[in-house]
């Protein structure tokens, strides 16, 4: 398992559960989430690749209350438990803008991060190139270049608004979390040279979803030639 180096400048106030409410009341209407969007049975599990959860819509947030609070906890327990150091909403099978992580990967160690309804507003132009894995690709380890820094606006779990700039390990994170957040997968954005390297470990995995579910894989990397619209970095 690899390990971030030292302790990341984080601000303060995107830490778990700081910071005063300043939630909304629900607005269906809105396209938030409903407490069915946000109802959770524990214990959670990821869902893996090509499961069509990890490409359906994630609604915003707008409630902020104990269930909330429960489901970061939940996800946390599920990073850690499958070594991971950051986790999205919909791949507990809850399609709604939540990411959490900690790029030390251990409870206890470094900084656990909530991170609801996120938006990019300033992505650094230096490209970073980084062999990331995905919890809902089990074993599956590839190049993706992605910006060295981002600076983005969010809500913690309290529903309080921050400004956070990331670099480094808490960048990439962000950035592989975000992108779930969107329905973007890491394999979305790799070279094709690289997917190559890829492709077979992908198709097992859309093999095993249909033995397991008896459905037909709702995608396939079988054709994939790298036309696919990914959003670009800055936006
Ligand atoms: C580099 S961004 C990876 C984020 C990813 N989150 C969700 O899919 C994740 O946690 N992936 C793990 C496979 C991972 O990167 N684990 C670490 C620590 O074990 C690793 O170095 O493999
Ligand atoms: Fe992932």
């Amino acid at each position: 398992m690899r390990r971030s180096g030292p302790a990341m400048p984080l601000a303060a106030c995107a830490r778990r559960g700081l910071g005063s409410s300043s939630a909304a009341p629900p607005a269906e209407d809105e396209g938030f989430a409903t407490a069915a969007d946000l109802r959770f049975e524990p214990p959670l599990e990821v869902v893996k690749y090509p499961d069509p959860v990890l490409r359906a819509r994630n609604k915003r947030i707008n409630t902020f209350d104990a269930n909330l609070l429960a489901l970061a906890d939940e996800m946390f327990d599920v990073m850690y438990k499958t070594d991971g150091i950051g986790l999205s909403a919909p791949q507990v099978g809850v399609n709604v803008q939540l990411m959490v992580f900690n790029p030390a990967g251990v409870k206890g160690e470094g900084e656990e991060i909530v991170l609801v309804n996120p938006v990019v507003y300033k992505s650094g132009k230096r490209l970073l190139v980084f062999e990331e894995g995905c919890l809902s690709f089990p074993g599956i380890y590839a190049n993706v270049a992605r910006p060295e820094s981002v600076k983005i606006e969010a809500q913690d779990v309290t529903g309080t608004k921050i400004k956070v700039h990331l670099s480094g390990l808490p960048a990439r994170v962000f950035q592989h979390e975000f992108d779930h957040l969107l329905g973007i997968l890491f394999f979305d954005r790799m070279t094709m040279d690289v997917l190559e390297t890829v492709r077979e470990e992908l198709k097992n995995l859309e093999k095993k979803y249909e033995e397991r579910t008896g459905l037909t894989s709702p995608e396939t990397v079988e054709n994939y030639k790298g036309t696919k619209d990914v959003f670009s970095f800055s936006r």
